[in-house]
């Protein structure tokens, strides 16, 4: 999978398909909330299995029963690629 940055076109098609998320400065960005804090605990050991799958990984930030997840490439210069975009779809694809 490449890990070239896409262009604001890509990016912005890529979001047509990726109905929560924004993207902003960079990245690629949602919000989920949860009922309590082992539901979204859950999630988030969930998604670390996706990223080590990926050797890819995301910035995560809990706060009690919400997750706010960034991806975005550092190895492309901290900008969105295939790689941010497939591990969108993944998380998205998570049933919760
Ligand atoms: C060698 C290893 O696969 C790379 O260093 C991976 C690790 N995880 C990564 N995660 C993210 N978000 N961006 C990267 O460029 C990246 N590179």
């Amino acid at each position: 999978m490449s890990t070239q940055a896409l262009t604001e076109k890509q990016v912005q098609q890529a979001l047509e398909e990726l109905e929560e998320w924004e993207y902003e400065n960079d990245a690629l960005t949602v919000a989920y909330k949860f009922s309590n804090f082992p539901d979204a605990l859950a999630f988030i050991v969930r998604i670390g299995f996706i990223a080590e799958e990926l050797a890819h990984h995301p910035e995560i930030y809990n706060v009690y029963s919400t997750v706010e997840i960034r991806l975005t490439t550092h190895d492309a210069g901290n900008k969105v690629t295939e790689k941010d975009v497939e591990f969108a779809k993944r998380i998205d694809n998570l049933e919760m």
